[in-house]
């Protein structure tokens, strides 16, 4: 049958198991480096189904480890996956399996952290941002120590068009933690809400795909597993400075608990924080009692667009930081010199009323 002849060119041939290999190379988890392996391949074969059609695809895994994955994403056609792999210990299981497909696996010995994924692969591969995305894919089971610090440097490079996303909007497959992944796709009103949900919902679409149970790693983490799907949007639903974005996002949801004005006045000096938090709020026309999980992505953008405005009356206001002033503030006390929080940090000078920063 030509599908099944067609199948068999980019299926590996037989290889010692993934289970096999962890015992050949002595592989013990490093709790350090959030080792959790998944050695079902009926598993990971179904995490990179998420991703969608990988025939031909270029790839790049986070973290392959053992490589059970990596198996996964071979088997399903990808012509070029580039690995990124931190630990030294699972580069030769990574080595067998290139040679089970040659040339279509890299491996790179590094951080994923650092790596500059925009050179990684072929410029040819690009496609307008307003386009469909490239037929380029992240997928990983990521480490729990990286997910969220990743995540949000993705975000960034979403936002700027950087990274791995000079390619175009390159869709992303990753495992969290169950609460992360849960915080990802809150929508509004649920208790999961967060600054992860807003940040991320504003600039991709966002789909919890399932959950793994922890006992289907090895060693069995504390925790269950979700696997989420994003796809960036071509018009991010907030249309601001990715930094200016998450300050307003940050500050609102440092008082999660609290009316969303209780957050949002820190964005301001203590000299003026009634008065043009009073602005931004009538501006914004968001009711200052909802609670922070209650506002929507039209409100938070309402509220963020209303601060940009005010900053651009007022330069100074987009350097003040509350937790900077608290922690000078902090340290002054411990020196045991009287200052005043909102002077100027870098003169000392205090800060008129009219120029707050
Ligand atoms: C949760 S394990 C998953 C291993 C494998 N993908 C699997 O599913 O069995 C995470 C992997 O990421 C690797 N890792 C941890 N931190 C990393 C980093 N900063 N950059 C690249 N790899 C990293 C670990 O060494 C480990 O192999």
């Amino acid at each position: 049958m030509a599908a099944s002849g067609k199948l068999a060119s980019f299926r590996l041939p037989p290889l010692p198991t993934v289970s096999e290999l962890v015992k050949l190379y002595k592989l013990r988890a490093e709790k350090q480096l959030s080792q959790n392996f998944l050695l079902d391949l009926r598993l990971t074969d179904k995490i990179v189904r998420q991703a969608g059609n990988l025939k031909d695809a270029y790839v790049c895994e986070v973290g392959p480890g053992p490589g059970g994955l990596t198996r996964s994403i071979l088997n399903a056609g990808a012509a070029d996956l580039l690995v990124v792999e931190k630990d030294s210990r699972f580069i030769p299981g990574l080595k067998l399996l290139s040679e089970a497909a040659p040339g279509r696996l890299r491996i790179v010995h590094g951080d994923i952290l650092t790596y500059r994924m925009d050179r990684g692969f072929p410029d040819n591969i690009s496609k307008p941002w307003q386009e469909d995305p490239p037929n380029l894919h992240i997928i990983g089971n990521l480490p729990f120590n990286v997910s969220t610090p990743l995540m949000i440097k993705w975000l960034e490079n979403i936002a700027n068009r950087t990274g791995p996303f000079v390619y175009g909007r390159t869709r992303l497959t990753l495992t969290f933690q169950k609460e992360v992944a849960e915080r990802l796709t809150a929508s509004t009103g649920s208790k999961q809400r967060s600054r992860l949900s807003i940040m991320a919902q504003c600039l991709c679409t966002v789909h919890s795909c399932f959950t793994i149970p922890g006992r289907a790693f090895v060693p069995k983490p504390e925790v269950d597993v979700g696997v989420v799907h994003f796809t960036p949007l071509i018009q991010p639903q907030i249309q601001q400075p990715f930094k200016l974005v998450e300050k307003v996002v940050r500050n609102i949801f440092q008082f999660r608990r609290k009316h969303c004005y209780k957050g949002l006045e820190k964005l301001f000096p203590e000299a003026r924080r009634g008065e043009l938090t009073q602005k931004m709020m009538q501006e914004a026309d968001v009711d200052p009692i909802l609670r922070p999980t209650e506002l929507s992505i039209p409100q938070i953008r309402a509220l963020v667009d209303a601060y940009a405005s005010l900053c651009t009356h007022e330069p100074g206001l987009a350097n003040y930081e509350y937790r900077e002033q608290l922690r000078l503030k902090h340290l002054a006390k411990q020196r045991g010199t009287p200052t005043d929080i909102f002077s100027d940090p870098t003169t000392g000078t205090p800060a008129s009323p009219q120029q707050p920063c």
